[in-house]
This record gives structure tokens, sequence and C-alpha cells, in this order.
């Protein structure tokens, strides 16, 4: 078993979507990005990354990459996953905090979980979301951004 933590942090701006576990939520600002700065399925992808001894996203995928400007973080998602799959392991599960003052998230929670499950090859059971706000403190409390933290845990493929 294998265990990682990720941790992202993208700006809240003018002209941006919003775009969170892969779902588009209708909100006046969006998040400022090389990609389309999904800071959920960031911290994701790092705590998959973290578990595996890959690093981090900023490694595989670097912003100075034409490749990757306004990419669906779905797609990277997809490209994480199969170097999860070549290491040898699958999804034990997976749990995930947004922190964002506004908008509230929990409605598109069941939505998220559908479309991460499936490009994440598991079961939505496997996969555990929750928001919070801070209260009105400190940069997110403030609404200039927000922020997602993940943990995971993998399992080896073959159930050793
Ligand atoms: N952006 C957010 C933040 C929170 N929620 C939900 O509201 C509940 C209460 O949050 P507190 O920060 O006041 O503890 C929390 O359990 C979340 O389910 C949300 O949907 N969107
Ligand atoms: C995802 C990548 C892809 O280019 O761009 P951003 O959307 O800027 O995201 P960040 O979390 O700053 O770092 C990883 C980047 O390389």
């Amino acid at each position: 078993m294998r265990v990682g933590i990720g941790y992202d942090v993208h700006r809240l701006a003018q002209e941006r979507r919003l775009v969170l576990g892969g779902v588009e939520i209708p909100y006046p600002l969006g998040l400022a990005g090389h990609s389309d700065a999904d800071v959920l399925i960031h911290a994701m992808m790092d705590a998959l990354l973290g578990a595996i001894g890959q690093g981090d996203i900023g490694k595989h995928f670097p912003d100075s990459d034409q490749r990757y400007r306004g990419i669906s973080s779905l797609r990277l998602l997809e490209r994480v996953m199969q170097l999860v799959r070549d290491a040898g392991y699958v999804v034990g599960n997976l749990d995930a905090v947004v922190i964002a003052q506004k908008p509230k998230l929990a409605k598109y929670f069941p939505e998220m979980r559908r479309i991460l499950a499936q490009t994440m090859g598991c079961d939505e059971s496997q996969i555990n979301l929750k928001a919070t706000t801070e209260e009105g403190l400190g940069f997110t409390g403030r609404e200039e951004g927000i922020a997602a933290s993940a943990v995971c845990l993998l399992v080896e493929e073959d159930g050793r």
C-alpha cells in the first residue's frame, strides 16, 4: 500500500471558467492558470503522484509547455492514472477537501464523483469529496482564491 498527499491553490479571476472536479460551475469568477486550473483535480493528481513517488504535476506537465495551455485537467488525470497503473497500483480510496468561501459546492459533488470515478477507473464509493469555508478568514475567506487538498491510498493491482 502507498499513500500520497496533494495541495494546490489557484487565484479567482474575471473572465475565467470555474471548473472543479471536471464540472463547470456557474459563477461570475473562475480560476486562473495555465490549464483549466481545476484546483481539485490538481490536488488529487499530486496525491496520486506522491503515492507512486513520481513528484508532482509541475514536473510532469510544466506550465512552460504550450501543449497544456487551457487543457482539461481530466485529460491530465487520465495520464496520471496511466502512471499509477504502470507502477502496478489501483486506487484504494481518495479523500479531498475544497476550501472555498463561495460558491456552495456540495450539490455538485455527485456529478464530480461520477466523472472522477469514470476517469480514474474506480467506483464512486472510493472517492469522497468535501468542502469547507474558512469562515471568512485568509485568502479563501476574502474570495481571492480557492484551495484544495487530497489524500489517496493506492493498493497493489495484484492484491498483495
Ligand atoms: N464552498 C463550500 C463550502 C462549504 N460547503 C458546505 O457547507 C458546509 C458548512 O461549511 P463550513 O465551512 O461553514 O463548515 C460544509 O459541510 C459543506 O458541505 C459547500 O457546499 N461549499
Ligand atoms: C497544471 C499545470 C499544467 O501546465 O498548469 P496550471 O493550471 O497553472 O496549474 P498549477 O497547479 O499551477 O501547476 C501545474 C501546471 O504545470
